[in-house]
């Protein structure tokens, strides 16, 4: 008997829900992303500082590099004023003027004079520079890390702000200087404290004509749908002054596994700017990913505006700087994501490259440029420099179609439909007995023990073929027939039915219920394929044969069936 479920025994009391937003006339809902947003990289910084080994001179500049060539053009590159690692970082890019002139850096620091003074030192001789500064303005973060009320949490902003500008007027004469401020755990802030802390902040910096703000408005730590996130974006949105002199820039994180969402909810709520991570480092479970972002976007038909078509050569550098695997199934970029496995899925994928192919000729344009719409995959793994090979693997979860594509990939062999089915019973009893993948150079191989051997019963070596023009064919062949060499000859209307004619001398019954032959294209001594159905001894089977001659294909495929139903 099944026991009775218990109650649950998670302390789920312990915890409270998020509030929502009173917002009832929003309007992120009905708006669609029609345009890249801002992007920054933060994976020098946020991704950085969340690593178990932090990256070394060497796998920063390799990042740096990686960010540029993509087209990131806002890069967090540190964090100067806390290790002479990160300050020395900065200075390598600056004086060895590594920094593209249409890109800018940034740094980030905390709301003390010292390490301000630092921060903007660090910037000295910048083309074009912001500093970030940040303090956490929730209730909690006052009251427990802080111990300050409101306006004592206000004014760390401000003076820090103060510091800033001051700072950069000591130090930063000939540089196109910017400025980004976080209300740190903005998503917990009370908003309307949120807005009056950025408002402070914007009276010091004061932004007009020429003189953007950043304001940063972080889910520090995800705590809530994303809807919700999206009201509070659109609700700053709305009610900061000055807003066309405002970037409003959000910084989703992921602990709720909605990273994306966040950030994508965010911009339909009316962010202009998104930071994250390449595969979404960062603390805990990380930053919002920048690669699903930007390929969400392109995957509608919207410019990301970077480029991720080497996504491989983008992940394995990502993987070589932060020393962290990225899962297979990480969207995008994860090894496994243009796979199926699956027998229904696979027979879609295969229907809908054949289908794909035919709308292309219709159209008059390339595969390449056509519009993509094959089931299972959301966009081309070509369009990101990924090759159809892995698209197709075969298991036990594999069906037919699975085994026919890649028949079809590798081989160029179109097998009629019946045959798929009696030659993926074959691998299928392989893989349920060995279990795992069935890898294509086995399906291969025994595909060359099950059709093209030529050790069977009945074997042609020679043969010579006339009609007599009023459609009656002769053939006169040299065969091997059970070890024996015979000189055999037949009549019938065709190659096929002359050499069954030829076979009943030696008492060999064939009865031919279908066939099938195609040219495998290529080069000039491209072969051709033949597939026999055939009843023989009551059996139903196929046979295949491969000749650069079709006759000879053919009647290799009619001894293929004859060595098949002998051996099963
Ligand atoms: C959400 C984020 O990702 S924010 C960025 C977090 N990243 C990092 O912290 C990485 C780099 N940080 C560091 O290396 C160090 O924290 C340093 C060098 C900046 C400062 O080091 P320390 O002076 O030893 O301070 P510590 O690391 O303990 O920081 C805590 C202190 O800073 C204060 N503080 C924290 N954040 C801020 C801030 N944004 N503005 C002002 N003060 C702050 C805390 O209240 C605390 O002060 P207290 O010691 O008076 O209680
Ligand atoms: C400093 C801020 C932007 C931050 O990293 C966060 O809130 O996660």
């Amino acid at each position: 008997m099944v026991p009775q479920q218990q109650p649950s025994r998670m302390p789920f009391h312990r915890y409270t829900a998020f509030k929502p937003v009173d917002l009832p006339d929003r309007t992120w809902p009905s708006r669609t992303i029609t345009q890249a947003p801002r992007w920054l990289s933060t994976d020098l910084r946020d991704g950085n500082q969340a690593l178990i080994e932090p990256m070394d001179p060497a796998r920063k500049h390799e990042m740096f590099q990686l960010l540029v060539r993509m087209g990131y053009k806002e890069i967090e590159v540190g964090f100067p004023a806390a290790s002479q690692t990160d300050y020395d970082f900065v200075r390598a890019l600056i004086e060895n003027d590594q920094i593209p002139e249409d890109v800018q850096i940034s740094v980030l620091t905390q709301a003390r004079t010292d390490l301000i003074e630092r921060t903007v030192q660090s910037l000295v001789g910048a083309h074009r520079a912001t500093v970030h500064l940040y303090n956490a303005t929730a209730p909690t973060f006052r009251e427990v890390v802080f111990k300050v009320d409101r306006e004592q949490c206000k004014a760390i902003a401000v003076e820090g702000t103060r510091d800033v500008v001051r700072f950069a007027e000591q130090y930063l004469g000939g540089t196109d200087f910017g400025y980004e401020y976080s209300p740190e755990i903005f998503i917990d802030t009370e908003l309307d404290f949120a807005l009056e802390v950025c408002e402070a902040v914007m009276d010091v910096w004061q932004p007009g004509p020429g003189r953007e703000i950043v304001l940063n408005l972080p889910a520090t730590v995800e705590r809530t749908t994303p809807n919700v996130y999206a009201d509070q974006i659109e609700w700053m949105s709305r009610s900061l002054t000055r807003r066309e002199h405002v970037a409003v820039s959000v910084h989703p994180h992921n602990d709720r596994g909605t990273g994306v969402a966040s950030a994508e909810l965010a911009v339909m709520g009316g962010a202009d700017r998104v930071e994250g991570c390449l595969f979404g480092h960062g603390e805990r479970t990380g930053n919002v990913c920048l690669v699903t972002l930007g390929m969400n976007l392109f995957s509608q038909g919207v410019d990301p505006e970077i480029d991720f078509s080497d996504i491989d050569e983008i992940r394995r550098t990502v993987e070589h700087c932060t020393q962290l695997p990225v899962a297979p199934r990480h969207p995008y970029g994860g090894d496994l994501v243009y796979t199926a496995f699956s027998g229904s899925h696979q027979d879609a994928i295969k229907k809908g490259f054949t289908a794909q192919e035919e709308r292309a000729e219709a159209a008059g344009v390339p595969v390449a440029d056509s519009e993509w719409d094959v089931p299972y995959l959301p966009i081309d793994p070509k369009d990101v420099g990924r090759n159809y090979e892995a698209v197709i693997r075969v298991n036990s979860q594999s069906g037919k179609g699975g085994v026919a594509y890649i028949m079809h990939r590798d081989h160029n062999l179109d097998l009629p439909r019946r045959l798929q089915i009696e030659f993926s019973r074959v691998i299928q009893t392989y893989s349920d007995s060995e279990g795992g993948e069935v890898a294509a150079d086995h399906i291969w191989s025994t595909f060359e023990r099950e059709y093209l051997s030529e050790g069977g019963p009945v074997a042609v070596l020679a043969h010579r073929s006339s009609t007599d023009g009023e459609g009656s064919y002769r053939i006169d062949a040299d065969v091997r027939v059970r070890g024996e060499i015979r000189e055999l000859s037949g009549t019938g209307n065709g190659p096929i039915s002359a050499f069954c004619d030829a076979l009943s001398d030696v008492d060999v019954k064939v009865r031919v219920m279908d066939y099938v032959e195609h040219s495998m294209g290529g080069d000039g001594e491209s072969s051709a394929a033949a597939y026999v159905e055939a009843e023989i001894e009551g059996e139903v089977v196929w046979g295949v044969g491969i000749h650069s001659s079709i006759t000879t294909a053919s009647l290799k495929a009619l001894c293929s069936a004859i060595g098949r139903s002998a051996r099963i």
